[in-house]
C-alpha cells in the first residue's frame, strides 16, 4: 500500500470505531481480514497511525472542529507530526486509493489550528477529566494524564509459580522480560514488537496469564491466605480471582480454603472457568442479583471481600485510548452511586475482624475516594487497614512494598489507600482502599 492509502484507510478505521463498541484492537484485526492486500507493514502503520489519533483525539477534534476519520488524521498529521501543507498535498491528491485533496475549508482549518494545545486538550482526554485530574494530582496532573494516554504499555505477566524459570525460557525464545519491581510472581514485556503470549505453550498450560501488575497487587493486598474463605465479589473476567487463588496457595503450590467468585453478569462468571481449568484451580461460582441476592448464606462469615468494582476503567485508556472520549460526567456519576451499593452489599459478607478491599481500575476521584469516603462514614465497623500491614506477603517484593507504602503515604495519610498510576508505578492505573471489620 502507498503511504497515502494507508491514511485513507486509518481515516476509515476511525470512522467505524465511533459506531462501535468494539475495542480498536478488534476493529484493526477484522479490517485486516477484510482486506488481504495489506501486508503487516502496512496493518503496523495503519494501526499506529489510528492509535496516535485516538490518543490525541480530544484536541485533534476540537483544533479541526470534527471528529471525523479523514480531520483526525488530517490533524494528526499536521499537528502531532508536522507535515507541512505542500507534503499534505501531495498525499491527499486522490489518485489510485489516496485521500481526495483538501477542500478550502480543511486547509483554512489546519492553517487556523496551528499551535492550539489549550491545557485540556493537550493530553487528548475529556476536558471533565482533565479538570478531575487537577484535584487530584495538582501540579503533576498534567504528567499523569500523559501517562494515562501514552503509547504502547507494555504486557505484564502473572507467573503462576516461581517467575525466574519462566522469565529464562522467554528469553531462550527470544523475548526480553523483566523482573517487575512490585509483584513478586510478574514479568514485563515490551510492548514492541508485541509479543504473541496466547500462543506460548507456558499460557495453555495456565502457567502464565497476561495481566497489568497493578491489577496483580490489587489481588495480593486484599489479604486472602491459604485455608480462608474468600469472596471476589465482582469476579466477571477473573483476572483477580487467579490472584487471590495463588495467595490462597501454601508454599507447596497447594491451594486450600474456599473461594467464591460471584459476578451480576453470568456470561462474565464464565469467562473465568477456563482460565482457572488451564492453571488447574477451583472456585465456586454464584450467579447475583441486582440487590446482592445470592450469598445470604455468608453474610458475616468471610475472612476476606475483594470488590473489583465496575467502574470508567480510565485507568487503562493507555491500553484503550478509544474508549476516553465516550466517556461522560453522567456516566461517572451513575458509577459512583452503584460502587457505594455494591461496596454496602459486599460489607456485609465480611466476618468480625475479616479484611474488605475496595478496588477500580479508574483515576477519577468520583469512583475512588469520594466512593471510600462515602463508605467509611457510613460503616464505622470497618477501621482502615494500612498498605503497610497488607504488603507483607510473599507475593510482593520486600522492595516493592517498601516504595508502595510510600505511594499510600502520599494518596492518603492514614495510609490505607493507595493510588497506581503509569505516571506512578508503572502499572495501569488502579485505586485499593483497605478495611478491617472491628465488630
Ligand atoms: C472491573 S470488572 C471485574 C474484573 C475482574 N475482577 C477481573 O479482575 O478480571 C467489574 C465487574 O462487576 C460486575 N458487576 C456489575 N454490577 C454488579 C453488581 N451489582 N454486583 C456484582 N457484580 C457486578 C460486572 O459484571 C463486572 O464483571
Amino acid at each position: 500500500m502507498t503511504p497515502a492509502a494507508r491514511l485513507a484507510a486509518a481515516a476509515d478505521i476511525l470512522d467505524i470505531l465511533k459506531g462501535t463498541r468494539k475495542a480498536a484492537e478488534e476493529v484493526l484485526k477484522d479490517w485486516g481480514r477484510n482486506h488481504r492486500y495489506a501486508g503487516s507493514k502496512d496493518r503496523r502503520a495503519i494501526a499506529d497511525k489510528v492509535y496516535q489519533a485516538l490518543r490525541a483525539r480530544e484536541h485533534l477534534s476540537v483544533a479541526m472542529e470534527s471528529d471525523s476519520g479523514r480531520s483526525l488524521i488530517l490533524g494528526a498529521l499536521h499537528l502531532l507530526d508536522g507535515v507541512s501543507l505542500d507534503e499534505i498535498d501531495q498525499l491527499y491528491n486522490g489518485e489510485g486509493y489516496a485521500p481526495a485533496a483538501l477542500s478550502v475549508a480543511e486547509r483554512n482549518q489546519l492553517i487556523a489550528s496551528e499551535g492550539d494545545a489549550s491545557q485540556g486538550t493537550q493530553t487528548g482526554l475529556p476536558a471533565f477529566v482533565a479538570e478531575r485530574l487537577k484535584t487530584v494530582y495538582g501540579d503533576d496532573w498534567l504528567t499523569e494524564a500523559q501517562g494515562l494516554m501514552q503509547e504502547r504499555a507494555p504486557i505484564d505477566l502473572r507467573v503462576n509459580g516461581d517467575r525466574e524459570p519462566i522469565r529464562q525460557g522467554l528469553e531462550m525464545l527470544g523475548y526480553k522480560p523483566e523482573l517487575t519491581p512490585y509483584s513478586a510472581f510478574g514479568l514485563r514485556l515490551p510492548a514492541d514488537p508485541p509479543p504473541n503470549v496466547r500462543a506460548l505453550p507456558a499460557f495453555s498450560q495456565g502457567i502464565i496469564e497476561i495481566q497489568d501488575e497493578g491489577s496483580q497487587l490489587a489481588a495480593f493486598l486484599a489479604g486472602a491466605k491459604p485455608g480462608m474463605t474468600v469472596v471476589d465479589y465482582c469476579a466477571g473476567g477473573g483476572g483477580k480471582t487467579l490472584g487471590l487463588l495463588q495467595a490462597m496457595q501454601a508454599p507447596n503450590g497447594k491451594t486450600s480454603g474456599a473461594l467464591i467468585a460471584s459476578d451480576i453478569e453470568k456470561t462474565r462468571l464464565n469467562n473465568i472457568k477456563p482460565r482457572l481449568a488451564r492453571a488447574g484451580l477451583e472456585a465456586e461460582f454464584r450467579q447475583l442479583g441486582a440487590a446482592g441476592e445470592g450469598l445470604e448464606d455468608l453474610e458475616g462469615k468471610a475472612d476476606v471481600v475483594l470488590v473489583d468494582a465496575p467502574c470508567s476503567g480510565s485507568g487503562v485508556w493507555r491500553r484503550r485510548p478509544e474508549t476516553a472520549h465516550k466517556l461522560t460526567e453522567e456516566e461517572v456519576v451513575r458509577l459512583h452511586e452503584l460502587q457505594s451499593a455494591i461496596l454496602r452489599q459486599a460489607s456485609r459478607l465480611v466476618k468480625p475482624g475479616g479484611l474488605l478491599a475496595y478496588v477500580t481500575c479508574s483515576v477519577l476521584p468520583d469512583e475512588n475516594e469520594m466512593t471510600a469516603d462515602r463508605f467509611e462514614v457510613d460503616h464505622p465497623q470497618f477501621a482502615p487497614r494500612t498498605i503497610a500491614d497488607a504488603v507483607k506477603v510473599p507475593q510482593i517484593t520486600p522492595a516493592g512494598g517498601d516504595a508502595l507504602v510510600k505511594i499510600a503515604q502520599a494518596t492518603d495519610t492514614r495510609g490505607h489507600r493507595l493510588r497506581l498510576s503509569p505516571a506512578k508505578s508503572n502499572t495501569d492505573g488502579f485505586f485499593v482502599s483497605l478495611y478491617q471489620r472491628k465488630a
